[in-house]
């Protein structure tokens, strides 16, 4: 049922002008920061960010690792690191993580300074563009690096109007810019894996369809961590279908209609908002081997 749910369709609106900030940005900076959510890797990835930002150094940023599944992001790790993309596990919000990114970046333009270092242009800070889709991590990323000192340093001459740097942390600038590029829906599971991790606002969708598809996810992948939040059993999780599933955390929970049915909106609705807090444990929806395949 969940299958055959809505199409997923995304308008965007910007992403012309986007691309063109981008383009005129890149040789304004040394190095671009490509944020990621660790529990969708692939499915909050825009493919044209690659092409883009070709010219410059890229680091891939595993975000919201704290409610990923460690070991898949390990893995993930390793698969970029093995196609010569560096990449980091981070939780911006905490900011576990990040003190690893001016080194491994100052590694990675190593070049590149060495360079300015010989035109005597030593003690330049490190430029970068953070990028990324929408709800990935950019706002609290650049928080972090910022702190408190959030500060606008100027308005170079000779650069667009309009466009700041802001002063990060470890001699780092950013640009300040809209670097959002929004997912390309590949296919309906690409938006669906959005849908569940909430980079998708929620009316566009209905619930109880998302959450009986991210039931069934959760019954092949992770079913401790599912029967242990829910009490349910192990063998509850076998052959069901996922509307079946959502019933009986509904009922688990309680959540009753007036005449004693199963409430499955509210009990989608809070299964949906538990996964994002990453309350149902450290889930990682999708992994390398998958790709390679
Ligand atoms: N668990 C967890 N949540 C995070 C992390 N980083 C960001 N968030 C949360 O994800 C949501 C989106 O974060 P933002 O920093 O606003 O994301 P953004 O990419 O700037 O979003 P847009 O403005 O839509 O482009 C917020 O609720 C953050 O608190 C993280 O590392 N772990």
């Amino acid at each position: 049922m969940a299958e055959q749910g809505k199409q997923i369709q995304w308008f965007p609106g910007h992403m012309a002008k986007t691309r063109r900030l981008m383009r005129e940005s890149l040789p304004l900076i040394d190095a671009v920061v490509e944020l990621r959510d660790a529990r969708i890797v692939r499915s909050s990835r825009n493919p044209e960010i690659e092409g883009l930002t070709r010219s410059k150094p890229r680091l891939i940023l595993l975000n919201k690792s704290d409610v990923a599944d460690p070991q898949v992001t390990a893995r993930w790790r390793d698969f970029f690191t093995g196609k010569g993309l560096p990449a980091l596990e981070a939780d911006c919000r905490s900011g576990k993580g990040l003190r690893q990114l001016e080194p491994k970046l100052r590694e990675l333009c190593a070049e590149r300074l060495e360079r300015n270092a010989a035109r005597g242009m030593t003690g330049r800070p490190l430029r970068l563009m953070i990028v990324g889709i929408p709800n990935v991590g950019k706002s609290s990323l650049i928080n972090r690096l910022a702190g408190q000192r959030r500060t606008k340093v100027e308005d170079r001459p000779g650069v667009t109007r309009g466009r700041q740097w802001v002063k990060l942390e470890g001699g780092m600038e950013l640009l300040d810019m809209p670097g959002v590029l929004w997912p390309k829906f590949e296919d309906q599971k690409v938006g669906r894996h959005l849908a569940y991790t909430g980079a998708i606002r929620d009316e566009i969708l209905d619930q109880e369809d998302l959450a009986c598809s991210l039931l069934l996810l959760l019954a092949a992948r992770y079913p401790a961590a599912l029967s242990s939040r829910y009490r349910l059993e192990s063998a509850e999780l076998e052959g069901t279908d996922g509307y079946a599933l959502l019933c009986l955390v509904a009922k688990r929970r309680g959540m009753l209609l007036p005449g004693g049915d199963a409430d499955t909106l509210r009990a989608a609705i809070t299964l949906l908002d538990e996964f994002r807090g990453g309350k149902i444990g450290r889930i990682s929806l999708e992994t390398p081997e998958e790709i390679r395949r």
